[in-house]
């Protein structure tokens, strides 16, 4: 083929799935008087996509709109029931990990028998062996069989192999980092070194603040179909005026819930209260140590505020692992229905976090005459990489606010105005 400088071409391409027979459809079949033949479902519909060398897609939707189905599709995991799929050069998927793993064989024959299924061959496979087992870090148990892995084990040794490749294309389901600790971290850089050497990533996730932070064009899927591709800011802002306008507390709030998979970071405040000792820390990997928030004369983690009366002053204590570059620390302000009101990052604004030998460090944030409306709001605060991506760490409803006010505004802001005749 020549070279276009595509690396996905999909024109039409369709998926659909023939349905069980269900009780309801035998009751229908009676009232219709007649079988009824071939119930398909249609996972996915009529995608029209193009995919240059080097760009990002990130793919957002609702559950069950299609996002998995398109990436299996692109992966070559499932095959369209319609359409067309080009694909050009290696490709990463990190889907499944390590779903193709027979347990009853050891991790270095299960590496060696997914060479084929990697695009390597038999030789090339075994040169890069002694690579991913060191990255893998599994130790002597690389030859012992799988089924006695941890769990941890088995998604390290199947994340090295997946990304062994050098591969043209990255295929990325919600998880931008893999395992816990030194790894995630490890795993996250390496994913990021991937996309800065010029890897086409096609990235799936929940979170549209980490697609708009790596996408530069967008896919919205609604039921199967395109709802809208283009510009990274534009789809995000359409998608999150969309959810945000029939749900809550959801998928719409860009960094509350979607950004925080279970593989990001623990998600409570290490000795926050008096007394209680941090357990041991280990290499790659950062903490929130305490939370307070601070408005005139209170002090805590539930404050009663006037609107536009206090400045509300919120202090984090984190730890991260010394050799880490320094980290960035983000909250994101929403009402308690879940609607994102605000947010704001040091590594947005430029702040470097400075942390002593330890890693210790704290940070302030202040948000002056706290103009929000009455109602009940609540602060998450996140302890994250420099770029502010992989969470080390997550308090989600680190803080409560309860807001009154004297006049009648609407709304969940006073926004600052002036009237003239
Ligand atoms: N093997 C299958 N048989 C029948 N229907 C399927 C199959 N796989 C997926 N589907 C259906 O196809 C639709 C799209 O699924 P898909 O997993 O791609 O959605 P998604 O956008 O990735 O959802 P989520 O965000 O929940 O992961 C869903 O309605 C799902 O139930």
């Amino acid at each position: 083929m020549a070279d276009t400088g595509i690396a996905i071409a999909l024109s039409g391409v369709g998926k659909s799935y023939t349905l069980e027979q269900r009780p309801w459809h035998r009751l229908w079949q009676q009232l219709l008087g007649r079988p009824i033949h071939g119930l398909q479902h249609h996972a996915l519909q009529g995608v029209n996509l193009e995919l240059r060398r080097g760009e990002s897609l990130g793919i957002i939707g609702r559950n069950g709109a299609g996002k998995s189905t398109l990436l299996q599709l692109v992966c070559g995991v499932l095959d369209p029931s319609t359409g067309t799929r080009k694909v050009e050069g290696r490709i990463a998927a990190l889907l499944e990990l390590g779903a193709g793993f027979n347990p009853e064989l050891s991790g270095r024959e299960n590496v060696r028998l997914n060479g084929p299924l990697l695009g390597l061959s038999s030789t090339e496979m075994e040169r890069r062996l002694p690579e991913i087992i060191e990255f893998a870090g599994i130790g002597e148990f690389v030859d012992q069989p799988v089924r006695s892995y941890s769990s941890g084990m088995f998604v390290r040794l199947a994340f090295a192999m997946a990304t062994s490749v050098e591969p043209d294309i990255l295929v990325i389901d919600e998880a931008l980092s893999v395992g816990d600790g030194v790894f995630a971290r490890r795993s996250f850089d390496r994913i990021m070194a991937l996309k800065e050497r010029g890897a086409t990533v096609l990235f799936c996730s929940h979170s549209t603040y980490h697609i708009e932070a790596l996408c530069n064009r967008v896919l919205w899927l609604e039921q199967g179909r395109v709802r809208m591709l283009g510009a990274a800011a534009e789809v995000v802002a359409a998608y999150n005026d969309y959810i945000g306008g029939e749900t809550h507390g959801g998928e719409g709030n860009p960094l509350r819930t979607g950004g925080v998979t279970p593989m990001q970071g623990a998600d409570e405040v290490v000795g926050a209260s008096a007394g209680v000792h941090p357990p041991p820390f280990r290499p790659g990997e950062g903490r929130i140590l305490s939370l307070q928030a601070r408005a005139g004369q209170q002090v805590g983690r539930h404050l009663k505020l006037h609107s536009g009366r206090e400045d509300l002053v919120l202090d984090v204590a984190f730890q991260v692992d010394p050799a880490l570059p320094a980290p960035s620390v983000l909250m994101a302000l929403a009402t308690r229905a879940g609607t994102l009101v605000a947010s704001a990052g040091t590594h947005n604004d430029g702040l470097v976090l400075e942390r002593d030998a330890r890693g210790n460090g704290r940070v302030s944030l202040t948000l002056p005459k706290l103009p929000l409306l009455k109602g009940e709001y609540v602060i998450d605060i996140y302890l994250a990489c420099e770029r502010g991506l992989h969470y080390y760490a997550t308090a989600p409803s680190a803080f409560e606010l309860q807001m009154t006010q004297d006049g009648l505004e609407q709304g969940v802001v006073n926004l600052g105005h002036r009237w003239a005749t």
